[in-house]
């Protein structure tokens, strides 16, 4: 079921939490909703369900306008964060209950329902539980039933508002890759929210970024990694490094620190100019001395193995920025260079994009090839 969105705005009191936004979303697609904390995104996913209605816009499901149907005729699936499983109802009755309280004529039999129930219960892989009250259920496994309650009355589409916030980070990615697989067999339409990047760029055919009430780009999890059209963006989906840099003779420069102007930029427009570099925590070298290229000197301040990667935590020396820098580096790095606690290290970009402060399209840079290319944007 395809679901299309056109001009939907939503106020609070005199607070805009929804600005007009419009969306369309293909049949069988699963669009995620990423965003900080109060930027709109249980607000649209509410205004889909029919649990909130808009002030201005419309909104259709396939070919039929459900923009003033009740929640109940839109015939869509939920899950939230917190099971809401009935705590007095067995998994089994749990998972009927959508069948069960449907109107007579509508409703299966008896013996229909069973066997839905049993069948919904063997595709969460959970048949043996069927007679255990949700007490007696792990988060995960909670989660899995409050699935199949909501695929049991045969959605066509199903939201989901961060369905595994409550969960440990091994669940959860279990339960991802269980999710994408039960999308792709049933072919349902989902849209789910969540402001955990990563969860967002793994289980979506397409990332909606918002912010503020808006949409801030649409795009496939590579693409918008690759090319976001923000600062945005660039920050919300990638550990950016912010280097603040005034141009002199070729440089970027801030205090005592300096990298030098890729080549290419005059041609995008953006050659001799102030502005910011973004870089991402993945593409730097790091030396015991600064290079040809850059002398940006950092303390380290904190080591951090995370995964076959360690990442650094480093402070400017003798030059500006707001935040701690992070830098990733993969083990072999790491060891070859000895780095420890309070050492002087250089960092050198490998690539990066660049903001000019009178810009608002970033100029992407590579200092591996030389270049400067504009950003493809959405
Ligand atoms: N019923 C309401 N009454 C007043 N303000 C509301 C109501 N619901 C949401 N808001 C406000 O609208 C804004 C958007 O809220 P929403 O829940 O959609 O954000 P969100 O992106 O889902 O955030 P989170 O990730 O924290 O759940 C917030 O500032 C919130 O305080």
């Amino acid at each position: 079921m395809s679901i299309l969105i056109e001009n939907i705005s939503k106020t609070f009191g005199h607070f805009q939490a929804l600005s007009p936004l419009s969306l369309d979303i293909n049949e069988g697609e699963m669009i995620g909703l990423l965003g900080p904390s109060g930027s709109g995104k249980t607000t649209l996913l509410r205004i889909i369900a029919g649990l909130e209605g808009a002030d201005t816009g419309r909104i259709q499901f396939g070919d039929r306008d459900v923009t003033n149907l009740h929640v109940r005729d839109r015939r869509v699936g939920f899950v939230f964060q917190n099971y809401a499983l009935f705590r007095h109802m067995t998994v089994a009755d749990n998972v009927a209950f959508g069948l069960e309280v449907l109107p007579r004529k509508e409703r299966p039999s008896a013996t229909e329902i069973k066997k839905r129930v049993m069948h919904l219960l063997d595709m969460v892989q959970l048949s043996h539980l069927a007679n255990r009250f949700p007490s007696q259920l792990s988060g995960g496994q909670k989660q899995r039933i409050a699935l199949a309650r909501a695929l049991a009355t045969q959605p066509e589409v199903l939201l989901l508002d961060e369905p595994f916030g409550a969960l440990d980070a091994k669940v959860r990615k279990e339960l991802r890759r269980w999710l994408r697989g039960l999308h792709d067999e049933l072919g349902f339409t989902s849209v789910f929210v969540t402001h955990d990047q990563e969860e967002a760029l793994e289980l979506s055919d397409r990332v909606v970024v918002m912010s503020n009430g808006n949409i801030e780009q649409i795009d496939q999890p590579g693409a918008l990694y690759a090319s976001p059209n923000s600062r945005f963006v660039f920050d919300f989906l990638g550990n950016a490094n912010v280097f603040e840099g005034n141009v002199e003779n070729g440089k970027w420069h801030n205090q005592q620190a300096n990298i030098v102007l890729p080549a290419g930029l005059e041609e995008k427009g953006a050659g001799e100019k102030d502005g910011q570099l973004y870089i991402r925590s993945h593409e730097f070298f790091v030396s015991k001395e600064p290079t040809a290229q850059a002398n940006l000197p950092l303390r380290v301040i904190a080591i951090n193995p995370i995964g076959a990667e360690v990442r650094l935590e480093l402070t400017p020396i003798d030059w500006q920025s707001n935040d701690v820098w992070e830098i990733d580096l993969p083990h072999k790095a790491f060891d070859k260079n000895c780095f420890e606690k309070g050492q002087t290290l250089y960092v050198t970009p490998k690539a990066g994009y660049f903001f000019a402060h009178d810009a608002t399209q970033p100029v992407l840079l590579n200092w591996e090839t030389e270049k400067a290319v504009a950003a493809t944007t959405a």
